[in-house]
């Protein structure tokens, strides 16, 4: 789905991302792992143009991202960002942003979807508790059809009923055809949802394979044995 070609990015004369070259399949749920600061939101922030490379290519499904219409591929590649952000008013206006065309049928199957009772349409976005209002906001980005997903920490503000919840329904999502890229620092969760895995260092891509493989990492021995969790 995504491939990154010798991708650098400095920022402030620092190396943010270093010689990175990985592929992310169009299937399944690909996670980015890593130490704080090792440049995991910076690798997804590439794939919707949040961020360029100041070096190197990305490609979307073949295509230079370079090339590509920012608002049109965010369409296309949904994100799901690390604490809610519902706009001001009803949930269904949050979703008449995303897809203005849309009627209650479609924003109800939405919710449906990520797993709310279609009857929140008529409640003020604001009083949705945090789980509801991150799943609110993934029914938002479903709503506009988008072909593949890329979710930043999207569990870090919930307690573990509603994280749990959140990651049975992504992993319920890719197995019905929506790929995610998905970055987490905490090991146990890359356990439950992985499929594949991408691990950061430093900027430096130290593995790019299986959660199984990752044991073997000698850079991440430390995190690791920390349960990941720095
Ligand atoms: N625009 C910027 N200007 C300067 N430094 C930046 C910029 N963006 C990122 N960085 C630095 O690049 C490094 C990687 O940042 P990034 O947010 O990608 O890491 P991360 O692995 O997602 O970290 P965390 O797990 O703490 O969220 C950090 O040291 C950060 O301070």
């Amino acid at each position: 789905m995504f491939t990154f070609h010798h991708v650098n990015v400095e920022r402030d004369g620092t190396a943010v991302l270093t010689d990175v070259c990985a592929q992310v399949p169009a299937s399944g749920i690909t996670v980015v792992i890593g130490p704080s600061g090792a440049g995991k939101s910076t690798l997804l922030r590439l794939c919707n143009r949040l961020d360029v490379p100041t070096t190197g290519t990305v490609t979307y499904r073949g295509a230079d991202l370079a090339g590509l219409d920012p608002l049109e591929l965010r369409r296309r590649v949904g994100m799901v960002f690390q604490t809610p952000t519902p706009f001001a008013g009803t949930v269904r206006d949050n979703l008449v942003v995303a897809a203005p065309a849309g009627d209650d049928d479609r924003f109800a199957a939405a919710l449906t979807a990520a797993a709310l009772d279609p009857a929140l349409l008529d409640r003020d976005a604001d009083s949705l508790s945090g789980g509801e209002a991150q799943r609110a906001c993934l029914a938002r980005t479903l709503v506009a059809d988008c072909e593949a997903l890329l979710l930043d920490e999207p569990t870090s503000a919930l307690d573990a009923a509603p994280k749990h919840a959140f990651e049975r329904l992504a992993v319920d999502l890719a197995a019905r055809g929506t790929p995610m890229l998905w970055v987490t620092h905490e090991l146990a969760q890359l356990q439950r949802i992985a499929d594949g895995v991408l691990a950061l260092v430093d900027g430096a891509l130290v593995h790019a394979g299986t959660p199984e493989g990752l044991r073997d990492v000698a850079e991440l021995d430390t995190f690791l044995s920390d349960g990941g969790a720095s």
